[in-house]
C-alpha cells in the first residue's frame, strides 16, 4: 500500500484508524490478571512480589498492603498520597518507579509498578562497600535530574536513602517509596503549622533525616538535598554520616552536625558534601537556584558531565 507519512503516522489504507490501544492494556486488572512469584521485599505495611502479567507475560512488581495494619497504625493517609504522587509523576520521568494499575479486594490493596530487576543501592553497597568514584558520579547525577522532576512537580520525597534507590534492568536509577512524600501547596506555611501540632514524630528514616524535620518538625526541597548529601557520603565511603547506637544518638550527631570523613575520602565528593550537609536549608547548596540545580550541576564533583546524556551506566562490577 502507499503511506503517507504525516507526523510519524503512517497513514495507510490497509492500517486501522482506530488509535486506542489493544485492548488487554487497557483493560481494568484484578489480582487473577497476574501469576504472583518471589517476595522482592517488605515495607513496615507491605509485601512487595515480582508478578508477571497473563496476557502480556510482562513482570511487575506487585505491592501488597493489608488493610487491617493500614487502618491499625493510622496510615491511610499515606497510603493515598503516595497513590496521589505515582498519579502526579505518571510515567513522565525515567527516574521514578511507575505505576501501573492499582486495585483492591476486601482484605488487601494492590499497587501494579515497575520492576526493577537489579535490586538496591544499598544492596550494592553491602556487596562492595562502596561504589567506585565514576559510579558515584554517575547515580548521583541520575539522582540529581530525578530530584530536579520531582520538586519541579512541588513533590517532596522525605525518605530519601540507598534502599529507596532502585536498579532496572539496564541499571538506570529508579527511585521509589514515595509513602513519605510530601505535596507542596502554595499555602505550605499553614499546612505546615498543623502538621508541627499533628505530627510529633519525624517522617523519613533516622541516619537520613535532616535537622529542620528533627527540631520543627517542617520539611520541604532542601531536606531532600540534605539527604542526596547523606547519600553521596555513603556510596563514596560505604558507611552512613551519622551514626549511632540509638536513634537519639543519631538524631544528637545530626543536629550537633558531628560527623567526619574517612581518610582517603575523594576531595572533590567531600567538598560537595560539605555543602549539602549544612544546618540551615537556606544555606544548602541548591537551595537559592533560580533553576533547579544549577549550583549542582556546576559543582567540580561533576566536572564535564553531559546533563542532558549522562550515557550508559558505568560497568557496577571491576571487570
Ligand atoms: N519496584 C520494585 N522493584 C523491585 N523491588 C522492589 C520494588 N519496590 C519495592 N521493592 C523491594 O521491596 C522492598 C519493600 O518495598 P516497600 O516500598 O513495600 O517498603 P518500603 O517502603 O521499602 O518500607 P517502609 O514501608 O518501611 O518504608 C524494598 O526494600 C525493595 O527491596
Ligand atoms: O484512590 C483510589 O484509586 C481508590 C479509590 C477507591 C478506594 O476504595 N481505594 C481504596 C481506599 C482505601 C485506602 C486504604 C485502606 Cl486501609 C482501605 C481503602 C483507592 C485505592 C484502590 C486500590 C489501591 C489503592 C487505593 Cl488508594
Amino acid at each position: 500500500c502507499v503511506c503517507l507519512e504525516v507526523h510519524g503516522f503512517s497513514l495507510c489504507p490497509s492500517v486501522n484508524f482506530n488509535m486506542t490501544p489493544p485492548a488487554e492494556e487497557v483493560r481494568k486488572r484484578t489480582p487473577s490478571d497476574y501469576i504472583f512469584g518471589k517476595v522482592l521485599g517488605e515495607g513496615s505495611f507491605s509485601t512487595v512480589y515480582l508478578a508477571k502479567d497473563i496476557h502480556t507475560n510482562k513482570e511487575y512488581a506487585i505491592k501488597v498492603l493489608e488493610k487491617a495494619h493500614i487502618i491499625r497504625e493510622k496510615k491511610t493517609e499515606n497510603v493515598m498520597r503516595e497513590k496521589e504522587v505515582l498519579r502526579i509523576l505518571g510515567n513522565s520521568s525515567p527516574y521514578f518507579v511507575r505505576l501501573y494499575w492499582t486495585f483492591q479486594d476486601p482484605e488487601r490493596l494492590y499497587f501494579v509498578l515497575s520492576y526493577a530487576k537489579n535490586g538496591d543501592v544499598l544492596s550494592q553497597l553491602e556487596k562492595q562497600q562502596c561504589l567506585s568514584i565514576e559510579c558515584a558520579r554517575y547515580y548521583t547525577s541520575e539522582l540529581i535530574l530525578g530530584l530536579e522532576f520531582l520538586h519541579d512537580r512541588g513533590i517532596v520525597h522525605r525518605d530519601l536513602k540507598p534502599e529507596n534507590l532502585l536498579f532496572q534492568e539496564n541499571w538506570h536509577l529508579l527511585i521509589t517509596d514515595l509513602g513519605s512524600a510530601k505535596i507542596m501547596t502554595d499555602c505550605d506555611n499553614e499546612n505546615d503549622d498543623f502538621d508541627k501540632r499533628r505530627r510529633n514524630s519525624f517522617v523519613g528514616t533516622a541516619q537520613f533525616v535532616s535537622p529542620e524535620m528533627l527540631t520543627d518538625t517542617s520539611s520541604s526541597y532542601e531536606s531532600d538535598l540534605w539527604a542526596l548529601g547523606c547519600i553521596i557520603y555513603q556510596i563514596v565511603s560505604g558507611v552512613m554520616p551519622f551514626r549511632g547506637g540509638s536513634e537519639y544518638l543519631v538524631f544528637q550527631k545530626i543536629l550537633k552536625l558531628l560527623y567526619d570523613f574517612p581518610e582517603g575520602f575523594d576531595r572533590v565528593a567531600k567538598d560537595l558534601v560539605e555543602k549539602l550537609l549544612v544546618i540551615d536549608p537556606r544555606q544548602r547548596l541548591g537551595a537559592n537556584d533560580e533553576k533547579r540545580y544549577t549550583s549542582l550541576r556546576d559543582h567540580a564533583f561533576f566536572n564535564g558531565q553531559n546533563w542532558d546524556d549522562l550515557g550508559p551506566p558505568p560497568a557496577m562490577f571491576d571487570t
